[in-house]
């Protein structure tokens, strides 16, 4: 079976490369792709790119399958409700989502398929789990979390970072989490340190420190390129355009 993909965001650094990966899959097909300020005449990998506001029409002409997005946590909210409307699965990778967002998720999930996740790649899925046992077996180690990240990113911990910090804070007994660190300023025990680097085109790493004072455990993620979260986006609207009306996990996807 071919499934039949919507883009949002298609001129964003992840929308481009979700249209570059579907063009080199035999399990998908590109319905359309929109952006915010698309001319007429936009093409990216050869996609002609529409108006994002006329998503509404675009769904009901084009019937796809399920929408992949990758868009701003405004944006990502009513494309959520526009998919309910239609009955059409969404995907969305949209990091930043606020409570107001998250509910029009859980609104839309009620008519269809919704998979939301702050990271597409499985190694990512696999450093979840590790830094959970990890956490859970070195009980009063100090916990510091670093990610790091290309210039233009929006917000701030990362969605992966928020992810990975409410796993360690269910693990372990912590006192709350520590936003950067200046001056004056020496550890509390049993907070968990987080900070944030912005710098060049650096896809995306996440680092999970734990140490007492006689050892340190590092965890770390990379990610190559974007081309990573590209694949598990379109691996999860393809496990997802046949599924019931629900919320959904990456990792439900990975099995
Ligand atoms: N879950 C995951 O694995 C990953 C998640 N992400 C997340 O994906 C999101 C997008 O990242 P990235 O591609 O780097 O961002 P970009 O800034 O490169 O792209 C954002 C896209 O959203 C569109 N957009 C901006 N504002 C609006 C709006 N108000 N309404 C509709 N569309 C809008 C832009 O359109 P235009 O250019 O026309 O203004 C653009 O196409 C972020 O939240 C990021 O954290 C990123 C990588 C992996
Ligand atoms: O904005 C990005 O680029 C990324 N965002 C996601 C996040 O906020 O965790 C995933 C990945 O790290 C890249």
């Amino acid at each position: 079976m071919t499934v039949a993909v919507g883009v949002t965001g298609a001129t964003g650094r992840m929308g481009r490369e979700v249209l570059a990966a579907a063009g080199q899959r035999g399990d998908c097909e590109i319905a359309f792709a929109v952006s915010e300020s698309a001319d007429a005449g936009t093409t990216v990998e050869g996609y002609e790119v529409e108006p994002a506001g006329e998503l509404e029409d675009l769904v009901a002409d084009r019937e796809p399958d399920a929408v992949v997005d990758f868009t701003v946590p405004e944006a990502t909210a009513g494309y959520a409700a526009a998919c309910g409307e239609a009955g059409v699965s969404f995907v969305t990778g949209t990091t930043g989502l606020g409570a107001d967002e998250i509910t029009a998720l859980d609104r839309a999930s009620d008519a269809i398929p919704v998979l939301h996740a702050p990271n597409f790649s499985r190694g990512v899925s696999v450093l979840v789990e590790v830094v959970r046992e990890a956490v859970g077996s070195l009980p009063g180690y100090d916990v510091e979390l670093a990610e790091t990240h290309h210039n233009g990113k929006r917000d701030a911990p990362s969605g992966t970072a928020e992810r990975l910090l409410e796993t360690i804070e269910a693990e372990g007994d912590f006192s709350g989490r520590k936003h950067g660190r200046e001056g004056d300023d020496p550890r509390v025990e049993g907070e968990i340190g987080v900070h944030a680097l912005r710098a060049g085109a650096i896809a995306g790493e996440h680092e999970v420190l734990l140490a007492d004072d006689h050892e340190e455990l590092r965890l770390t993620h990379r990610a190559a390129d974007r081309g990573v979260f590209a694949a598990g986006a379109l691996d999860a609207a393809v496990w997802l355009a046949d599924r019931e009306p629900g919320r959904y996990e990456f990792a439900d996807v990975l099995g």
